[in-house]
């Protein structure tokens, strides 16, 4: 009878340190490791009796001299590799004490997330990178509300912004005149400004007759998701509400989920809204980044973090102040 080796599945502490100018800290795995000479995030096992914050709070002492205070869960992903089995606890780590230092006779950097000019870098690191280098922030258009109104917030909104953000064109009462007017504004903005366009599947049901082509990636639905809709156009990414959805949008190789609503909002009257402890529980197992939304302000930023959101997503808070 052929036996087998049994990989030990292990469980992995990854920090993403990130430094006052928005650069990450990476390592170079040392002589001796598996997978020696590639990049990584700082980071190693947990042990028995750690949780994951305390492995990585421990790893960081350890290898670079620095003390992490404040971070939060990113998310989780595993990664069969020839020596184990791995499961990456991501966290994002913000507040640190110290300059790093090479405690282990490793080398290590600070550059940009998506690094592109690191190389080679851990086969489940990299393929990671596009998806957390993406934008932390959502807004979601609101033309129906009032034209005028909502073009000035975007517009002032972003005026302000100097980092990548989204734009969600999401328009569910328009139809005809209106939503093309609304459409030619926000994609003209989102041109002059550079800031990446996505459009809601359910708007594009209504604004398709009116275009030549997808003018810019999809945001599903939770419906157009669960029904397996628009598998041959360029998705981005998707709202779910619970979690065999986030299981779905992982499945199809999304870039993001959206899940909320976390706080009461005038959208979805008379729902008491998940709280943070809830959407922590779901987004935690999601595999993919999760934005929160619902009566969320740009000041929820940290709490968002804090919880196992990548970001958050704004309806009408966008652009106020
Ligand atoms: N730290 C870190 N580990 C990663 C990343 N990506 C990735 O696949 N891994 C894998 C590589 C290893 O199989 C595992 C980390 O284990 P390790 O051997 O470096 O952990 P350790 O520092 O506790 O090692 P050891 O001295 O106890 O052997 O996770 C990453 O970005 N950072």
């Amino acid at each position: 009878m052929t036996t087998y080796p049994i990989k030990p599945r292990i469980d992995v502490a990854v920090a993403v340190v990130f430094n006052a100018g928005g650069q990450v800290l990476w390592g170079c795995r040392p002589e001796g490791k598996p997978y020696a000479g590639y990049w990584e995030f700082p980071g190693g096992k947990v042990e028995p009796d750690e949780t994951v914050w305390q492995a990585l709070v421990r790893e960081l002492k350890e290898e670079l001299d620095i003390t992490a205070l404040e971070g939060g869960p990113w998310f989780r992903i595993e990664h069969d590799y020839e020596h184990a089995n791995v499961r990456l606890h991501l966290y994002r780590v913000w507040r640190f004490e110290g300059s790093p230092k090479s405690l282990e006779n490793q080398r290590f950097t600070w550059a940009s997330l998506d690094s592109s000019d690191l190389s080679p870098i851990l086969p489940a690191t990299e393929p990671l990178l596009p998806k957390l280098a993406q934008p932390t922030v959502m807004a979601l258009s609101n033309y129906e509300a009032g034209f005028e109104a909502c073009a000035q917030r975007l517009e002032r909104g972003l005026s302000n912004i100097k980092t990548p953000i989204y734009i969600q064109f999401r328009e569910k009462a328009l139809s005809g005149n209106a939503l093309i007017q609304a459409f030619e504004h926000c994609y003209g903005l989102c041109q002059k400004t550079g800031q990446a366009m996505l459009l809601n599947s359910d708007t594009w049901l209504n604004l398709r007759e009116h275009l030549d082509a997808l003018p810019c990636p999809l945001h599903l639905t939770q419906a157009h998701l669960l029904s397996g809709q628009f598998q041959d156009l360029q998705c981005a990414g998707a709202s779910v509400h619970d979690t065999d959805s986030l299981r779905i949008a992982f499945d199809r190789s999304l870039t993001y989920a959206v899940l909320g609503a976390v706080k009461p909002t005038p959208s979805h009257p008379g729902q008491p809204g998940l709280g943070w402890e809830k959407f922590l529980e779901s987004a935690q197992g999601a595999r993919l980044p999760v934005f929160a939304i619902g009566g969320l302000a740009a000041e929820d930023i940290r709490d968002a973090h804090l919880h196992g959101a990548h970001g958050i997503a704004m309806l009408s808070q966008f652009g106020l102040g």
